[in-house]
C-alpha cells in the first residue's frame, strides 16, 4: 500500500496529533543536528523561523521552554506518539539545562559539539538541514519524513525503495576511502598482529541469540554464519566485505586456507562451522581469528569482526571458565580504536544488555559504540521507540532498531546458499515499520532499518579509519625505521625474495654439479666397475678353488683334506687335467655372463645418485626437504631412464668375451699385479676379522681352546653325540659358532697366503704360449683378473658415452625446468623452510610492505584532505536532495 507523508497525516488519529507533533519534532530535529548545536539562541530562532515560518515562531517560543513543548506534545491526541515526544523532550530539556550552565558530566564529543568543534562527519551527515544551510528547500517535516522513510526503505514520498541490492550498495559507495583503508588494513594484517599497526574495524558483540548473526547476514545478504545451539562461534571471524560494483558473482574466500572462490554460501557456512567446531570443547574459545572475505556488488566495503556471544551462565556441559573466556576475548577486540557494534534484543531490557555493559566499560562516554536493537518486531512499537531513545547510555553514534528475521514462508522460496536475502529482509522490515507509521513514521526521531544501519556502519568506519590514519602512519614510520635498521645491520642491505633465493640456490647447485662432472669420468667409472668385478673374482675363486668347507663340525676329514690338498697341489697339477679346465672355464663363463651390462650400469648410476645426494647435502638445498626430494627424484628418474638402454647395449658390447678370451703378456702382468694387491688386501681384512673374532671369543688363549676342540672334532678325535644345540666340550653353542667363524677365517687366510705365494712365483709370471695360455689353469687368479679388466674397459668406455654424458646434459636442464614450473606459493613455501632465510625474507618483506603501505597511506591522507572538503559539499548536496526526493538520514 502506498503511504505518502500526506496520507499519514490524513489518518484520523494522526490528524489530531499533527500540530502537537510538529513543534517538538522541529525542536528535536534541530537538536539532533550536531552542527546546529554550536549555534547560539539567535541562530536557532532564525533557523526555526526559516524552517517553519509562522508556526515555527511559535515553536521557537516553545523551544525556549522545551519541557513545556514536550508536555504539550504529551497532551496531544495521539497518546503513544505524545509519550515518546514527552520523553524525548525531557531528554533534551536536561541536555539544554546542562548547556545553560548547570554542571553535568558530559561526554567529550558532546562538549566538542557545544563548543563548536564539529567533527568532519557532522558536516556531511548531520541530519537534514542546519544553520549552514539557510537556503535548503523543503520543510523540516519533509526532511524528517525522508529520513524515517529511508530508515525502512521508503522514499520521501513513501514509495518502496525499488533499487536492487546492487544499486543500493553502489549508492552506498560514497566513501571510496573506506575501501582503500580496508585494503591497507588487510595489508597491515599480513605484516603481523601489532596493536599499533592496525586500522580499526567494527566489532560485533552481543549475548547469545541477541541476533548478531542475523544482523551480519542482513548486511551481507546471505546466510553464511554458523548456526546451532552448541556454541558454534568459538573463534573471532574477521569479515572483510569488498564491494565489486561491476561484477555479478558473489563469493567468499578464506585467504588463509587457499580454498579459492566459494560461490555457495552454504559451503562458506559449513567451512566456518567446521573451523569453529575444531576448537576443542575444553579450550572453550580460541582467539585465533578466521579471516573471511566476501566479494559482492551488493555489499558495502566494510571490515567487521564477529565474536562468540556472551553467556550469562555456563550450561551443565560447558566448562566453568567459559563465561570469563568469552568476556576476555571480547574485551581484547572492543579496545580502541575499534568501533563497537553492541547488539541487544528489543525483548530484553537494555539495562540488562551484556553488550552495552561491556561496551560501557571500555567506552564510558559512548563515543565509539553503535547500539543495534534487534527483534524490534517482538515489542510494542511504543516500547520499541523508547528503547531506541535510551538516554541511560547515550551513544554518540546512536541506536538503530532493526528487524532482521527472514520470514519463514518467504525464506523457503530462496534456494539456500545462493540467493540474496537483502530485499527479503528489507521488505519484511519495511512492512513492519510501515505498519506503525505513528511511531516510525515521517516524524519519528529514532533511527530504524537495516539499510540505515549499513550506511551508518560505512560512515562510522570511514570516519574512524580516517581518524586513525595519522597515528597508524606514525606507527608505520617507526616500524619502518626499525626494519630498515635490521636490514642494514643484519643483512648488509642484501635484498632477497623467495624467487631470487631459489634461483641463486639452483645456480650454485648447477655450478657444483658441473664441477663434479669434471671429476667423475671414465677413469672413475672404471675404478668402481673394476672394484666390483674384483669382488666377483674373489667370490668365484672362493667358490671354485678355495672352497674348503668348515660349516659342519662333523665334516668328513678326508673331504676337507682333499680340497686342501688340491689347492696346495695346484702349482704342480697337470695343465691338461680336465678338472682344472672345467673349473676355469666355469669361472670365466660365470664372470662374463653375470650380467655385466646391468651390473656396471647400476653401480655407476648408484654412484652418480650418491654423488648428487652428497652435492645436495653440501648445498643450500640441504635444509629444504622439498628441494632435496625434487632433486633426488629428478636425478633418479633420469638415471633410471638412461639405465634401461645402456645396460642392454653394454651387454651386447661385452658379448664377444663370453665365447673366447685371450690374454696378452702385458694384460697378464697387469692382472697378476692387480690380483696380488687384491689378495693381499683380502688377507689383511681376513686377519683383521680373525682378531676381532678372537676378541669376541675372550682373547687368543680362549680362542685357541675353542678352535682346537673344533679341530679335534673335525679330525674325529672327539665324537659328538646327541643334540649339540646347547653346546659341546664345555663350550656354549654361541662360542662354538664363533669358533667356526674363526676357523673359517684362519683357513681362508691360509689359502690366501698360499695363493699369494703361488701367484708371485715364477710359474705364474707369464700367461704361457699365446695359443693356449696354459698357465691360466695353474694360476687362475691373474687370468680372471685380466678378463675382469677387459670387461671393465668396455664398460667404462660405453658408460662414459651413454650414461655419464647424457646424465650430465639432461640433469641440470631437468632441474631448471622443474624449479621454473613451481608456482609462487610453492617457491615461497620452499624458501621459508629454512629458518635463516625465513627471517631474512621477513625483514625484507616487512620493510617493502611498510614502505608500500606508508606510501599508500600518505596518498590516502592527501585524498582524505581533499575528500574532506568534497564530502562536506557532497553532504550538503545530499541534504538538499533529502529536502527534494531522495532519502538522507541523520546518520549520527
Ligand atoms: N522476531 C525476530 N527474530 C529475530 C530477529 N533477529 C533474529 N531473530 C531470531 O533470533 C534468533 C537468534 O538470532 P541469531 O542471529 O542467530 O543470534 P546470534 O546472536 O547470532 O546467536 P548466537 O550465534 O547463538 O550467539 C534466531 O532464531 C533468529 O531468527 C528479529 O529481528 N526478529
Amino acid at each position: 500500500m502506498y503511504l505518502g507523508p500526506n496520507a499519514i497525516h490524513n489518518l484520523p488519529a494522526v490528524r489530531h496529533a499533527s500540530f502537537a507533533r510538529i513543534i517538538p519534532n522541529l525542536a528535536m530535529k534541530l537538536l539532533r543536528v550536531p552542527a546546529m548545536m554550536g549555534m547560539g539562541m539567535l541562530g536557532l530562532v532564525a533557523y526555526i523561523q526559516y524552517q517553519a515560518g509562522q508556526g515555527a515562531a511559535y515553536a521557537a517560543n516553545l523551544f525556549g521552554k522545551a519541557t513545556e513543548a514536550a508536555t504539550g506534545a504529551a497532551s496531544g491526541a495521539y497518546e503513544g506518539a505524545g509519550g515518546i515526544f514527552a520523553q524525548i523532550g525531557n531528554g533534551w530539556a536536561k541536555t539544554k539545562d546542562d548547556v545553560g550552565g548547570i554542571k553535568v558530566e558530559m561526554p567529550q564529543w558532546m562538549k566538542d559539539i557545544y563548543e563548536g568543534k564539529t567533527s568532519q562527519e557532522d558536516g556531511g551527515s548531520g541530519g537534514s538541514g542546519g544553520p549552514n544551510e539557510p537556503k535548503q528547500s523543503g520543510s523540516g517535516a519533509v526532511g524528517a519524513g525522508a529520513a524515517t522513510a529511508g530508515a525502512f526503505a521508503l522514499d520521501a514520498d513513501g514509495e518502496e525503495d525499488e533499487r536492487s541490492p546492487s544499486e543500493a550498495a553502489q549508492d552506498d559507495q560514497m566513501m571510496l576511502l573506506t575501501r582503500k583503508m580496508i585494503e591497507i588494513r588487510s595489508l597491515l594484517q599480513t605484516i603481523g598482529q601489532s596493536d599499533t599497526l592496525t586500522l580499526p574495524s567494527i566489532v560485533v558483540v552481543g549475548s547469545q541469540s541477541s541476533g548478531k548473526s542475523s544482523v551480519l547476514e542482513a548486511i551481507v545478504g546471505h546466510e553464511f554464519l554458523p548456526k546451532g545451539s552448541n556454541m558454534v562461534t568459538r573463534r573471532p571471524i574477521e569479515l572483510t566485505l569488498v564491494n565489486t560494483p561491476r561484477a555479478h558473482a558473489e563469493y567468499g574466500e578464506f585467504p588463509a586456507l587457499g580454498l579459492g572462490k566459494i560461490t555457495d554460501f552454504s559451503q562458506i557456512q559449513k567451512t566456518l562451522t567446521d573451523l569453529n567446531l575444531a576448537v576443542p570443547v575444553e579450550d572453550c574459545v580460541s582467539d585465533d581469528p578466521i579471516q573471511l572475505k566476501i566479494y559482492s556488488p551488493n555489499v558495502p566495503d566494510l571490515s567487521l569482526i564477529d565474536l562468540p556471544g556472551y553467556i550469562q551462565v555456563e550450561a551443565f556441559d560447558q566448562p566453568t571458565e567459559l563465561k570469563t573466556k568469552i568476556q576476555d576475548l571480547c574485551d581484547k577486540y572492543i579496545q580502541p580504536p575499534n568501533v563497537i557494534l553492541a547488539i541487544s534484543a528489543a525483548d530484553v531490557d537494555l539495562a540488562n544488555s551484556t553488550a552495552l555493559r561491556a561496551s560501557r566499560r571500555v567506552d564510558p562516554r559512548g563515543e565509539r559504540t553503535i547500539g543495534v536493537v534487534t527483534k524490534m518486531d517482538l515489542v510494542d512499537p511504543v516500547r520499541g521507540a523508547q528503547i531506541l531513545a535510551d538516554r541511560n547510555y547515550p551513544l554518540r553514534l546512536g541506536y538503530v532498531g532493526v528487524v532482521c528475521k527472514v520470514p519463514r514462508e518467504t525464506k523457503s522460496l530462496f534456494s539456500k546458499g545462493s540467493a540474496n536475502i537483502t530485499s527479503l529482509i528489507t521488505k519484511n522490515e519495511a512492512s513492519y515499520f510501515n505498519a506503525h507509521p505513528e511511531i516510525y513514521g515521517p516524524d519519528s526521531t529514532v533511527t530504524v532499518g537495516t539499510s540505515n544501519l549499513r550506511k551508518k556502519l560505512m560512515h562510522v568506519l570511514e570516519a574512524t579509519m580516517s581518524a586513525s590514519l595519522a597515528t597508524t602512519s606514525e606507527a608505520i614510520h617507526q616500524e619502518l625505521a626499525e626494519a630498515t635498521y635490521e636490514f642494514k645491520v643484519q643483512y648488509n642491505e642484501r635484498s632477497l625474495s623467495a624467487e631470487s633465493y631459489l634461483a641463486e640456490s639452483l645456480d650454485a647447485f648447477k655450478h657444483a654439479f658441473r664441477a663434479f662432472s669434471e671429476t667423475f669420468g671414465r677413469k672413475e667409472v672404471r675404478d668402481i666397475v673394476k672394484q666390483e668385478l674384483d669382488q666377483q673374482v674373489l667370490n668365484l675363486l672362493a667358490q671354485r678353488y678355495w672352497n674348503r668347507p668348515v660349516e659342519s663340525l662333523r665334516l668328513a676329514d678326508e673331504v676337507a683334506d682333499s680340497v686342501q690338498e688340491q689347492i696346495e697341489n695346484l702349482p704342480k697339477a697337470d695343465p691338461e687335467d680336465p678338472l682344472w679346465h672345467l673349473k676355469l672355464d666355469a669361472s670365466t663363463s660365470t664372470l662374463t655372463k653375470l650380467g655385466i651390462g646391468r651390473l656396471a650400469t647400476s653401480i655407476t648410476a648408484q654412484a652418480l645418485q650418491e654423488s648428487v645426494q652428497a652435492l645436495i647435502q653440501q648445498s643450500t638445498f640441504s635444509s629444504h626437504p622439498f628441494a632435496v626430494q625434487t632433486i633426488s627424484q629428478a636425478s633418479s628418474n633420469i638415471l633410471k631412464e638412461l639405465s634401461y638402454d645402456t645396460a642392454d647395449e653394454l651387454e651386447i658390447c661385452v658379448k664377444p668375451y663370453k665365447y673366447r678370451v685371450e690374454v696378452s703378456p702385458e694384460e697378464w702382468r697387469q692382472g697378476r699385479e692387480n690380483i696380488s694387491q687384491v689378495l693381499a688386501s683380502e688377507l689383511k681384512d681376513c686377519e683383521c676379522a680373525t682378531r676381532a673374532v678372537e676378541e669376541q671369543l675372550g682373547g687368543k688363549r680362549k680362542a685357541k681352546d675353542v678352535l682346537s676342540f673344533i679341530d679335534r672334532v673335525r679330525k674325529g678325535e672327539v665324537v659328538l653325540e646327541g643334540n649339540t644345540a646347547a653346546g659341546a666340550g664345555g663350550f656354549s653353542a654361541a662360542l662354538l659358532a664363533k669358533g667356526r667363524e674363526a676357523l673359517f677365517l684362519r683357513d681362508r687366510a691360509a689359502i690366501l697366503r698360499l695363493r699369494l705365494t703361488a701367484i708371485k712365483s715364477r710359474q705364474c709370471s707369464h700367461p704361457g704360449p699365446s695359443n693356449s695360455n696354459s698357465t691360466r689353469y695353474l694360476c687362475p687368479e691373474p687370468f680372471l683378473d685380466a678378463v675382469a679388466s677387459k670387461l671393465t674397459s668396455t664398460a667404462d668406455l660405453f658408460l662414459d658415452a651413454e650414461l655419464l654424458s647424457k646424465f650430465y646434459y639432461q640433469f641440470p636442464r631437468k632441474l631448471e625446468a622443474e624449479f621454473r614450473a613451481l608456482d609462487a606459493q610453492t617457491v615461497e613455501r620452499y624458501a621459508r623452510e629454512d629458518p635463516k632465510v625465513r627471517r631474512h625474507l621477513d625483514v625484507v618483506r616487512r620493510k617493502e610492505m611498510l614502505e608500500f603501505v606508508l606510501k599508500e597511506m600518505e596518498g590516502l591522507r592527501e585524498l582524505e584532505r581533499r575528500e574532506g572538503g568534497r564530502r562536506l559539499r557532497g553532504g550538503k548536496a545530499m541534504e538538499r536532495e533529502v529536502g527534494g526526493k531522495r532519502k538522507g538520514w541523520g546518520i549520527f
